[in-house]
């Protein structure tokens, strides 16, 4: 079985697409660099999964399935990236009963074993906050159990995370997720001593690791090229900030 992580956040535009897609390009130069020093090549070294997006279509550049793929720069089909892709930009379950249909949960789950069978490492965005419902039964979190993932949570930086984030993580214990660690995103760097505060009252009351703080930066990119160095502006960011040695011990 290869291994994983299920990235979620403490809501929906928190930043897990943005995040997902720096970490895997990160991750995916440190594996070509430990494999070409072994003088092995392999060519897709992680994967990502988004199971279901609502409000978008794979080619859209909104598209989650999109943007992780131009923001990692992993090579994968957005075919192979988004399992469900619903128009309404709700709740999945609501999105899929306004398309008059039904995620299929067991297809679902059978996909997630099936990915996590056939690729050494996944990473796996959910869609908003932990207990987003995806079905009439089931949500974000019942995927992440069933598939046996850790979570890692994405939060914002701003007053009121930290209320949000605890209660992201004792919803994520009551269920049994083990917890890799929080993640903050957007800092504008306007205060450091309140950000350090944040992080200790996350840590000491949550009892998880936070494993870095990502700045606000500018607006996503357009052409290919832009992708590309904004690609290498993030992965230094994650080398610089962000404890990767640590994150990439789950996956
Ligand atoms: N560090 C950052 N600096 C500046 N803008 C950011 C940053 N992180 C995210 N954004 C922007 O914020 C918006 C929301 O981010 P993103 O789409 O990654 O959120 P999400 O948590 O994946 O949302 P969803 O629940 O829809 O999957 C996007 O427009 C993205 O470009
Ligand atoms: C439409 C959003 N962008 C997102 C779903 C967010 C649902 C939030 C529901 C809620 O907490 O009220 N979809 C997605 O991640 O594909
Ligand atoms: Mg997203």
């Amino acid at each position: 079985m290869g291994k994983g992580l299920f990235i979620t956040g403490t809501d929906t535009e928190v930043g897990k697409t943005w995040v997902t897609s720096v970490l895997a390009a990160a991750a995916a130069r440190r594996i070509s660099l430990h494999n070409a020093g072994q003088g092995t090549v392999l060519s897709n070294p992680l994967h990502l999964w988004k199971p279901i997006q609502s409000g978008s279509q794979p080619g859209d550049p909104r598209a989650d399935s999109f943007r992780l793929l131009r923001g990692s720069g992993i090579e994968q089909t957005e075919e192979e990236t988004v399992t469900y892709s619903l128009k309404a930009p709700l709740a999945p379950w609501m999105a899929a009963r306004r398309a008059g249909t039904l995620i299929p949960w067991e297809e679902l789950l059978a996909e997630g074993e099936r990915k996590l069978a056939s690729y050494p490492r996944l990473l796996v965005e959910g869609a908003g906050g932990l207990l987003v419902p995806l079905t009439e039964r089931y949500t974000v979190a019942d995927l992440a159990a069933a598939m046996g993932l850790p979570l890692l949570i994405v939060a914002r930086t701003r007053l009121g995370t930290v209320n949000h984030t605890l209660l992201t993580i004792e919803a994520a214990r009551q269920r049994g997720l083990r917890i890799a660690g929080v993640l903050l995103n957007g800092y504008p760097g306007d205060d450091d001593l309140a950000l350090s505060e944040t992080i200790e009252m996350i840590e000491q009351f949550g009892s998880v690791p936070v494993l870095g703080v990502f700045p606000q930066l500018e607006e996503e990119p357009v052409s290919m090229e832009e992708w590309e160095a904004w690609r290498d502006q993030w992965i230094e960011i994650v080398e610089s900030r962000i404890r990767m040695d640590e994150i990439m011990s789950f996956f």
